[in-house]
C-alpha cells in the first residue's frame, strides 16, 4: 500500500502543485489520478519515487516512510512508464528492456533472456528484439516502455500518460494489453492521465484531482459515475453517467426464454447453434443478432445487443458463441430498473 499523508508540494516560485493529498493507494490493484492539466498529477506521481521530495506531509511505502528509504533502492522496487516510451536510441530494443537487470548486475544472457520473454508478455513479437526504437511504431515503443519497467519484476508501477501518444485504435489495444496484464501480475499501479474514459476504464480507484492540486474524490468507477462529489467532477465526468455505469453492472442473472424466437422474428442457427441473425416473418430478410455473454458481459452489453436487434431483444451465448436463450424484454427491463435503483442510492 502507498499512503500519502497530508502531501504537500509547494514548487520554489510557490506555485502549490498538491495541496494536502491524503489517499490509500491499494496493493495489488490499479489507482488512477485523473484531472485537468495543471493539476499536479505527475508531481504525486514523482513524490512516489522521490524524483519531487513533498514540501509538507509524508508518503508510506507498505508503512515505511519513502525519506528514509536512499532513492536508488526505493526506485529498483518501483518500475516507471512515461509517455512517448522515453526509450534509449542507440540501444537495441532488448536492451532498451534489459536496462535495469543490466544496473543489477546481472549476467546479458540471463537479462537479454528475460527482456525477451517481457516482449512476449506485452504482445510484442521477439523478432524486433534487434530494431532500434526509431524503427517501430508509437503502440510498439509504448509496449517496450512497459516491458523495461517490468524488467526487474517491481512491486509498483508508475505510469504517466503513458498512452497518450498514440492513435485511439493503438491505445484502446494498449489499455486492454495492461488490463490483461495486470490480471496476471497483481502489481499495484499508479497511473496517470488527463482523460476520464481512460481513468475508469482502468481504475480499479480513481482519484480525481483539481488544479490548485486538490483532491476532489476517491472512489472506484462505479461510485464515481453515480454519485459525484461536486459539480467539477460531475462535469469533468461528462455525459450519459447512467450508461456508463452500466459497464459496472454484470449481465448475470439476465433472465432468458430458451426458444429462439420472439413474436415475428425467428433467429437462426448454424449447425452448431450459433445464432445468424433474426428471420423476418414478413418480408424473409434476415436481420442481425445482437449477442450476450451473460456470464461476462455488463448490463450495457445487453442493452446495446438489445438496441442492435430488430425486434428490441438481445441474445444471450455462452463462451463458445452457442446460443443459450432469448434475454426477454421484461428481464432487461427490470435490470435497468434494479441498476438504476442502486445508482439512486449511490
Ligand atoms: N519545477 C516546477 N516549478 C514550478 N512549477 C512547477 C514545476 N513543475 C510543475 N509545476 C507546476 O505545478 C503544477 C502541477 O504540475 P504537474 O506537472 O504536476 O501537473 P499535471 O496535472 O501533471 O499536468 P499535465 O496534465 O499538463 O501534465 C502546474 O501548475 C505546473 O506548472
Amino acid at each position: 500500500m502507498i499512503t500519502f499523508e497530508g502531501v504537500t508540494k509547494r514548487y520554489a516560485d510557490g506555485t502549490v502543485a498538491v495541496d494536502d493529498l491524503s489517499i490509500e493507494v491499494p496493493t495489488g490493484s490499479i489507482t488512477v489520478f485523473v484531472g485537468p492539466s495543471g493539476c499536479g498529477k505527475t508531481t504525486s506521481l514523482r513524490m512516489i519515487n522521490r524524483m519531487i521530495d513533498p514540501t509538507e506531509g509524508r508518503i508510506l511505502l507498505d508503512d515505511q516512510d519513502i525519506r528514509k528509504i536512499d532513492p536508488p533502492t526505493l526506485r529498483r522496487g518501483i518500475g516507471y512508464v512515461i509517455q512517448q516510451a522515453g526509450l534509449f536510441p542507440h540501444r537495441k530494443i532488448v536492451d532498451n528492456i534489459a536496462t535495469v537487470p543490466y544496473l543489477l548486475g546481472w549476467d546479458k544472457k540471463k537479462a537479454r533472456a528475460r527482456a525477451t520473454e517481457l516482449m512476449e508478455r506485452v504482445g510484442l513479437d521477439p523478432k524486433l528484439a534487434g530494431r532500434y526504437p526509431f524503427q517501430l511504431s508509437g503502440g510498439q515503443q509504448q509496449r517496450v516502455g512497459v516491458a523495461r519497467a517490468l524488467a526487474a519484476d517491481p512491486p509498483v508501477l508508475l505510469m504517466d500518460e503513458p498512452f497518450s501518444a498514440v492513435d485511439p485504435v493503438v491505445r484502446t489495444s494498449l489499455q486492454e494489453e495492461l488490463l490483461r496484464l495486470q490480471a496476471e501480475l497483481h502489481k499495484t499501479i499508479v497511473f496517470v492521465t488527463h482523460d476520464i474514459d481512460e481513468a475508469i476504464k482502468l481504475g480499479d480507484t480513481v482519484a480525481v484531482l483539481r488544479v490548485g492540486g486538490k483532491l476532489a474524490q476517491f472512489a472506484a468507477p462505479p461510485a464515481l459515475l453515480s454519485d459525484p462529489a461536486d459539480e467539477f467532477v460531475e462535469g469533468f465526468l461528462g455525459k450519459d453517467r447512467g450508461i456508463r455505469r452500466l459497464s459496472f453492472v454484470p449481465a448475470t442473472g439476465l433472465e432468458t426464454g430458451d426458444k429462439p424466437e420472439f413474436p415475428g422474428w425467428t433467429l437462426v442457427l448454424d449447425d452448431d447453434r450459433r445464432p445468424l441473425g433474426w428471420r423476418a416473418d414478413g418480408d424473409g430478410g434476415l436481420y442481425p443478432a445482437g449477442t450476450v455473454d451473460l456470464a461476462k458481459d455488463s448490463l450495457r452489453a445487453a442493452l446495446d445487443a438489445s438496441l442492435i436487434a430488430p425486434c428490441g431483444c438481445a441474445v444471450a451465448v455462452d463462451g463458445d458463441g452457442v446460443f443459450a436463450g432469448v434475454v426477454t424484454r421484461e428481464a432487461l427491463d427490470g435490470a435497468l430498473a434494479r441498476a438504476s435503483g442502486v445508482a439512486a442510492r449511490g
